[in-house]
């Protein structure tokens, strides 16, 4: 019940949301003045660290990028030059994704990089964003999300990205991709890889209501692939990786490459009309309304 409880309150506020706006072209209006003062994280602090055990060749990239780890341009950039680094180390064969922020594994793309940005800015977060997914779902190595916190849209895609997902069994966390609940759409290699994950029918009916899932929810569609306590979630996905790496690199790579190689190509063969069409669907007005007020609403949540 409690379960049942905390999902619903999560998909009322976003579908009170939803009711509140009408997503049709027919929506004009500013953004909100109150919304570009928003409070951002200009820290200098590294947003990932990276703990690397050279007996096992695993290491653990710990997110904290305060204080939801949304994922911003610095972040992805800082994110994709500690990814490749690694890559490039043949002595590390594994990566565990976690959080070091308290009940967030990533809130997802941040929303301020999508709002009242010029076209240019918004052009060059989005190639970021593409590389992030391109470097994790095309990586050699075992990537396995020890996902210790909600994990919505972006968030979800990055978990997604990974070969294993581990969640804390904990029903105040959700996992999804819920853009439509912000108005917006999920790009196609988003939806291909909730697809390659979950299956076509579960993604159709995912992606229409923007469902955010309950870790429970999660592991029935397939989502996550298992549940723990959450202070076991760095052991057991340390466990999962000696598993995943007692195979022969070369044939899981092989095997690795051949499930996922069509919808890297897809991307890779359409990256600048995908920047294209994304630059020219969030700078419309009511793209930039349904933003702002989603952006409005998770303030006054907490109020
Ligand atoms: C025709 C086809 C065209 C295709 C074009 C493609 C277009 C598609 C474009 C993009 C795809 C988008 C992907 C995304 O990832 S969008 C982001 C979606 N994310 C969310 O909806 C999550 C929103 N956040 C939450 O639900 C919660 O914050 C939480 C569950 C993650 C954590 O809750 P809690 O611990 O209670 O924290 P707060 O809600 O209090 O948040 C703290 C603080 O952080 C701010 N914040 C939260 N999330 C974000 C975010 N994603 N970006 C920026 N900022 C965020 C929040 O506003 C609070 O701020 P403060 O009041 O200043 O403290």
């Amino acid at each position: 019940m409690a379960l049942r409880g905390a999902f619903r309150t999560r998909c009322g506020l976003l579908s009170l949301l939803s009711q509140r706006l009408p997503h049709g072209n027919h929506v004009r209006g500013c953004v909100s003045p109150f919304l570009s003062t928003h409070r951002r994280n200009n820290s200098t602090a590294p947003k990932i660290k990276v703990d690397f055990d050279q007996t096992a060749g695993v290491s653990i990239m710990t997110l904290q990028n305060p204080p939801v780890n949304s994922l911003s341009l610095d972040f992805l950039t800082e994110f994709c030059s500690a990814l490749e680094k690694l890559e490039m180390d043949k002595s590390c064969r594994g990566v565990i994704l976690t959080s070091g922020q308290p009940k967030v594994f990533s809130a997802g793309l941040d929303i301020m990089e999508m709002y009242g940005k010029s076209p240019e800015r918004c052009g060059e977060f989005w190639r970021a964003v593409q590389e992030m997914w391109l470097k994790l779902y095309s990586s050699n190595m075992v990537i396995i999300a020890a996902i210790n916190g909600s994990s919505p849209a972006g968030g979800c895609l990055m978990s997604m990205t990974c070969d294993y997902r581990i969640m804390a069994d904990n029903p105040r966390y959700s996992i999804g991709l819920n853009e439509t609940q912000l108005g917006i759409v999920a790009p196609f290699w988003f939806k291909e890889t909730m697809v390659n994950t979950v299956g076509h029918r579960t993604t159709e009916i995912a992606l229409q209501l923007g469902q955010l899932y309950s870790p429970t929810e999660a592991l029935d569609i397939g989502l996550v692939d298992k549940l723990v306590p959450e202070d076991q979630i760095i052991t057991t996905a340390t466990q999962t990786m000696t598993k995943w790496l007692a195979v022969p690199d070369h044939a899981r790579q092989i095997t690795k490459s051949m499930m996922r190689k069509p919808t890297i190509d897809k991307l890779m063969s359409k990256r600048e009309p995908d920047i294209q069409n994304f630059v020219s669907f969030i700078t419309k007005d009511p793209i930039q309304k349904s933003l702002g007020l989603y952006l409005a609403m998770l303030k006054k949540r907490k109020s």
